[in-house]
């Protein structure tokens, strides 16, 4: 037993350079994906009321978002939607279009850096009339035609040049069917980050009312995970890397860090942790306010992220933290 005073924790702690030494997690760039949202709007940025300090871009200022994210050693991007809501049905047929808006980002960012990993996500609702992730009949989302529209959809994302699939649906089975069609299309080296152990969330807020899809009638719980969840998430998870997951997911992110751990520990995959608009906005809105230190904040949740055994985190923080961490 560690008793004092031969032993003083302190000690550890009371220089700069003795911190830096006994430090157990670091954070860099390359922790770090960055999650924008693209759109057909006419002005090449739009602030997004919600979220203070990210924007909606245009695919031109997507491209240069690529640049920016090589040149801060950010690994990859996240591309998510903002579509013209008279583009939207029930069964969200937009987001089968070779030259939808998403497509048409892919390509402009590849060009751009084609050494940035460009993540897709794969689900209807930023395409649905009634912003769910799924084809809707009687009120209940139809699981296995959804998945035949997810698989049109990965390919189409696919062919557009998307270097990973980020299945954010919750359907069942919509992994193994994603892999499977690659696989015959010959597309054998398409990454799937599964976003695995998603919860039925009021933290997607914000986000919602970012890619347009605020009016959603109802809520997701018949398809995201209850909150109060956590043996289910390991079975999510087990499910999704039989399927043919490469890398999973846990969403959100903070008040869910236990999943993390959870996940990681028994599977030891690729295990990433989306921190969501809505715990965006909350330090932001500390911040602004000026409650909260803003920028130390920001960067200590995402230390605590990788703490908890998280391999990056997908955050609207990334250029930001990014510039710091390279300072
Ligand atoms: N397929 C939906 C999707 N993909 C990413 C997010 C949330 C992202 C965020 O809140 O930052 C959501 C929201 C939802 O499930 O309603
Ligand atoms: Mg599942």
């Amino acid at each position: 037993m560690a008793l004092f005073p031969n032993t003083r924790l302190r000690r550890t702690r009371s220089q700069p350079w003795i911190r830096d030494l006994v430090r157990e997690t670091h954070l860099t760039p390359h922790d770090l994906i960055w999650t924008i949202v693209v759109s057909d709007s006419a002005d090449p940025i739009e602030p997004v009321e919600a979220m203070p300090g990210t924007v909606r871009m245009s695919v031109a200022e997507a491209a240069k978002a690529a640049k920016r994210a090589r040149d801060l050693g950010i690994p990859a991007i996240a591309v998510f939607p903002h579509i013209d809501p008279s583009l939207k049905d029930n069964s969200g047929t937009e987001a089968l279009n070779p030259d939808g808006l998403v497509m048409r980002a892919v390509k402009a960012m590849k060009d751009a850096a084609p050494e940035v990993g460009i993540i897709c996500d794969v689900a209807l609702d930023p395409f649905t009339d009634h912003g769910h992730d799924g084809v809707m009949e009687g009120g209940v989302i139809l699981n296995d035609a959804t998945v035949d529209l997810l698989i049109a959809q990965s390919l189409a994302q696919v062919e557009a040049g998307c270097d990973v699939l980020a299945p954010s649906d919750m359907m069942d089975g919509r992994i193994g069917a994603i892999r499977n069609a690659l696989e015959e299309a010959g597309h054998t080296d398409t990454l799937i980050l599964s976003y695995a152990a998603k919860y039925a969330s009021g933290f997607y807020g914000p986000y919602r009312s970012a890619i347009g899809s605020a009016a959603l009638q109802g809520d997701k719980k018949t398809y995201q995970m209850d909150p109060a969840n956590t043996d289910e998430a390991l079975r999510e998870v087990a499910m999704d890397i039989e399927e043919g997951a490469d890398m999973v997911m846990v969403k959100p992110g903070l008040p869910y860090l236990d999943i993390v751990t959870r996940v990681k520990e028994a599977f030891g995959v690729p295990t990433y942790a989306f921190q969501v608009s809505g715990e965006y906005a909350m330090i932001m809105a500390a911040a602004q306010n000026g409650w909260i230190d803003g920028e130390r904040v920001m960067m200590e949740t995402l230390t605590c992220f990788k703490r908890s055994g998280a391999d990056g985190i997908l955050t609207y923080f990334a250029p930001t933290a990014a510039e710091i961490l390279g300072e």
